[in-house]
């Protein structure tokens, strides 16, 4: 099913796609009659006024519109995990470092819109200026019913078992080490060929992700426009007598009925499109001499706020890569940050964590919170005699959301039996090696000021 699927490449530029050839209306955007008796329908992912290089839209020739279907109810029972208004009544400020262990799978049938759970987030979707950072642990696909999302955009990091998600514009396949990034207001269904599935949601309101700005580094490096693939037309004309739109609206779930698949669409064309990209093609640059880089060379994403270089939400990746920096502390630094930095792991061992920070597990460093590598990780890089060797960071995918906006906590995901509340002991026993009057020597006899950089 996986190997079938076909997609458009690029990012950012306008696509077009016909499940049949001749759907796409050639001249114009709206015809009096469209070919194949299709209608016309626009969505709209900015404001119409939005200055050329910023507004996005696609047109969508369907079968039906989508407007056809019965009022919006709210969905009773519902999924009331999920928050997009973040103040003092939904959720808490804490400056606390928080890591959560990875949620069990559960028995309980559960498909991605029940599974799915806020963690934290900041500012509102009503406003229009915000994040919510949600994960998800579900083990049924979607039936009968489809998603749309009417708050923000989702970027879906999978941790644990494959997605097939079918859009409007088309089907997309996604497994662990690869994203996919469903754009707002798009319908979308996910089922889970894998039963047992888990990940990481960040969801931006009022923005939408582009390609960092790559500066002194050149045309090229980090992820490619290439490869990111966009879903090429796929539809059903099927009645469907029970249908089921769940439309997320203020992080309150609402429900429609209609008769027919949401999945219509014959043709399109526009530049608002979902999307997915393997992480394994990112091409992270690094520093080759000395000194441990900023995380930001490894941003794959970034949604921007108004201030030049100030992130409402970036997406950074930690993959395999040489390290060859000479006399240098090689893990991440110790660190506080006017940003915050949540994380997440799809596989392998942190570079910074020796243990507790596991696969499907994640942590919150907020603003000004200090965080960094936990004694073992320190004691084992300060202890290792071979400091300038290249060395090879295998069999590992961390990620970070990083934001601007400071976090409030969802009360749940405080009081979670998964949360580590051993955290800070990670830390504890960072030792002094302090000594006014002797310079660290290493087992050579070398003191650390004299350790050569080549
Ligand atoms: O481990 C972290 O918390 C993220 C992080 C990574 C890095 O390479 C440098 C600083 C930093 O905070």
């Amino acid at each position: 099913m996986a190997e079938e699927l076909e997609y458009l490449s690029g990012f950012g530029g306008h696509f077009s796609s016909e499940a049949i050839p001749g759907a796409l209306p050639r001249n114009q955007n709206n015809p009096l009659l469209c070919p194949l008796g299709l209608y016309a329908e626009q969505l709209s992912g900015t404001s119409f006024t939005s200055p050329r290089h910023l507004n996005q839209c696609s047109w969508f020739y369907r079968i039906k519109p989508s407007v056809t279907h019965e009022p919006f109810y709210p969905c009773i029972p519902g999924n009331k995990r999920l928050i997009s208004e973040f103040n003092q009544q939904t959720t808490s400020a804490t400056p606390t470092q928080l890591r959560w262990r990875p949620a069990e799978f559960s028995e309980i049938p559960t498909d991605f819109i029940d599974g799915l759970y806020t963690v934290c987030g900041a500012g509102s979707s009503f406003l229009r200026h915000g994040y919510a950072i949600h994960m998800y642990v579900a083990n049924k696909s979607m039936e009968g019913r489809a998603f749309c999302n009417a708050d923000g955009d989702f970027l879906i990091v999978p941790q644990h078992g494959k997605l097939f998600i079918t859009t409007e514009c088309g089907k997309l396949y996604a497994q662990p080490g690869e994203i996919v990034v469903i754009p707002q207001g798009f319908r979308f269904s996910i089922d889970l060929p894998d039963g047992d599935s888990r990940g990481y949601v960040a969801e931006i309101f009022g923005t939408h992700f582009r390609l960092p700005d790559l500066g002194p580094i050149g045309a090229n490096g980090l992820a490619a426009p290439r490869d990111f693939l966009v879903p090429k037309a796929w539809y059903e004309d099927a009645s469907h007598p029970n249908y089921t739109i769940v439309q997320k609206f203020g992080g309150e779930l609402f429900m429609a009925k209609q008769d027919f698949s949401p999945f219509n669409v014959v043709a399109w064309h526009g530049n608002y499109v979902p999307y997915k990209y393997d992480l394994s093609k990112f091409c992270p640059f690094n520093t080759v001499l000395f000194d441990h880089g900023d995380p930001s060379i490894n941003t794959v994403l970034t949604a921007p706020t108004d201030k030049p270089g100030v992130a409402l939400l970036d997406f950074v990746i930690f993959p395999p890569r040489w390290l060859v920096a000479e006399n240098t502390f090689r893990p991440p630094y110790y660190h506080r940050n006017c940003m915050t930095e949540f994380m997440g792991l799809i596989h392998g061992i942190y570079e910074a964590k020796q243990d507790g920070f596991l696969p499907g597990g994640a942590s919150l460093h907020s603003c000004m919170t200090p965080h960094g590598p936990d004694t073992k990780t320190f004691e084992a890089t300060i202890s290792r005699n071979k400091v300038n060797e290249p060395f090879r960071i295998e069999g590992t995918l961390a990620f970070m959301f990083e934001s601007s906006l400071i976090p409030r906590v969802c009360q749940w995901a405080l009081e979670s039996p998964g949360l580590d509340k051993d955290y800070y002991q990670c830390w504890i026993g960072l030792k002094s090696h302090f000594s006014h009057n002797k310079e660290n020597v290493d087992e050579n006899g070398t003191k650390s000021s004299e350790i050569p950089r080549s």
